[in-house]
């Protein structure tokens, strides 16, 4: 039907335009804003789908020229903001009668398995495994979680490697016991916003325990269990290395919600870490994907790339189970003992490659007179090492809800 001369103009009133018009033409614009994310195809390869495609885009308004972009991230990440928003603004300033844009960004890591009662608060147990020793693991568990912590997720660390624990070390924090609550559970200590927790809290360094099976299970539940953890987005678990008791306990009695695989390139340590990896399989723990460690090392005088430790080990890996590598951390002197000024003269991961022992000192007191560094997450300079523990971090907060989404299905 033709419109007559007594229909009603929408946006039309002698010329004068109305409110209802005005909101009208709000939401056009609002609508222009979107599409125009949308068909630029905003996205990077770490979200693994564009803005739109991943519903992103969660709210648009205009008002007075200004768009007002409300952007959902399935992941907490820094990077993935820093990388996305160029974009994003350049995107709705291309829409006629935007003139600026603004972006607020929220992120929330999907919660993949139904809770359990002894961790009501946590949404991810994520498990870092090796099948070998020394290919670091506890380095690289340690660093994740400062990754994380430092996108904004609530994040925590559990050291449930009992043949060796690390992480207070890692993270320079002394070996107090914790503290109590009323109710008699430990309260986790915390450094670099990492709410960790470590075996080494309860016995002490010196405190030699034969780890037997049962005890293994038994103190895995105590760490979980008897621990105020609150609410965390992630908790990471440093596991030992090998497939033993302490995995067995792990993905028995908690709802791991993806493992973690840290190899090296060398054949030796990718053939055991398949093994590792076909143990969670059997327990039916999704493997989200592999950290190459060590991968390369670049040369600071000719600024070429060595692969000391070979190459293509985890690409094989993840060939043949069908799993990502999610990201490759190259030998970074600056990982582990040298000092800040760097001149001990002893570079770490290169006098103890794989097999030894951390050469950091044990004790807050040491590790602070001897002016030692922080863990390579939390320092400003690291270069490559550092940018990569981000994107591994973020890629396996982005595999977990690509676990959390299947799991719902
Ligand atoms: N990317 C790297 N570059 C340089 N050194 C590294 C790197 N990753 C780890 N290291 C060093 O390698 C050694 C072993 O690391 P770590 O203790 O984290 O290994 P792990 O696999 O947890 O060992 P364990 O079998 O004892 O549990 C440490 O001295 C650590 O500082």
């Amino acid at each position: 039907m033709a419109d007559s001369d007594e229909t009603p103009h929408a946006g039309r009133n002698d010329g004068v335009p109305t409110a209802s018009a005005d909101a009208s033409q709000r939401d056009d614009t609002a609508a222009a804003v979107r599409e125009a994310i949308a068909s630029a195809g905003v996205g990077t390869e770490d979200l693994s789908a564009d803005l739109a495609a991943i519903d992103g885009i969660s709210d648009v308004i205009v008002r007075d020229g200004v768009a007002s972009v409300e952007i959902s991230l399935p992941v907490p990440s820094q990077t993935l903001r820093d990388q996305l928003a160029m974009d994003v603004v350049a995107a709705a300033e291309s829409v006629a009668g935007v003139e600026s844009a603004d972006i607020d960004f929220q992120a929330s890591a999907a919660d993949p398995r139904e809770r359990i009662d002894m961790l009501p608060g946590v949404k991810n147990v994520v498990a870092v495994a090796s099948g070998k020793g020394g290919v670091g693991k506890s380095t690289i568990a340690a660093n994740l979680a400062v990754a994380l912590a430092d996108a904004g997720a609530a994040v925590g660390l559990l050291d449930a490697d009992v043949y060796g624990p690390n992480a207070p070390t890692l993270l320079g924090l002394d070996e107090r016991r914790p503290n109590a609550t009323s109710d008699d559970e430990m309260v986790p200590r915390e450094a670099y916003g990492v709410r960790t927790m470590s075996m080494e809290f309860i016995t002490g360094e010196d405190d030699p325990i034969i780890w037997r099976g049962p005890l293994v299970d038994e103190f895995i539940k105590q760490l979980f269990g008897d621990v105020q953890w609150g609410k965390l987005d992630y908790l990471i678990v440093d596991l030992p290395p090998g497939t033993g008791d302490a995995h067995l306990s792990l993905v028995q009695h908690f709802p791991v919600a993806g493992a973690v695989i840290v190899t090296t390139p060398q054949e030796v340590a990718v053939d055991d870490a398949a093994r590792g990896l076909v143990g969670f399989a059997r327990h039916d723990t999704p493997v989200l994907g592999i950290v190459e460690n060590m991968a390369g090392f670049e040369c600071p005088d000719c600024e070429s790339l060595h692969d000391i430790f070979g190459t293509g080990g985890a690409d094989d890996l993840a060939d043949q189970f069908d799993v990502p590598v999610l990201g490759r951390i190259p030998l970074e002197p600056a990982l582990g003992s040298m000092d800040d000024d760097g001149d001990s003269g002893r570079p770490p991961g290169i006098d103890v490659p794989l097999v030894g022992r951390l050469e950091l000192p044990r004790t807050y007191e040491e590790r602070t007179q001897d002016n030692r560094a922080p863990p390579l997450a939390c320092r400003t300079d690291g270069g490559a090492a550092r940018e990569q523990l981000r994107i591994t971090a973020s890629r396996i907060a982005a595999r977990l809800n690509e676990a959390a989404v299947t799991f719902r299905k």
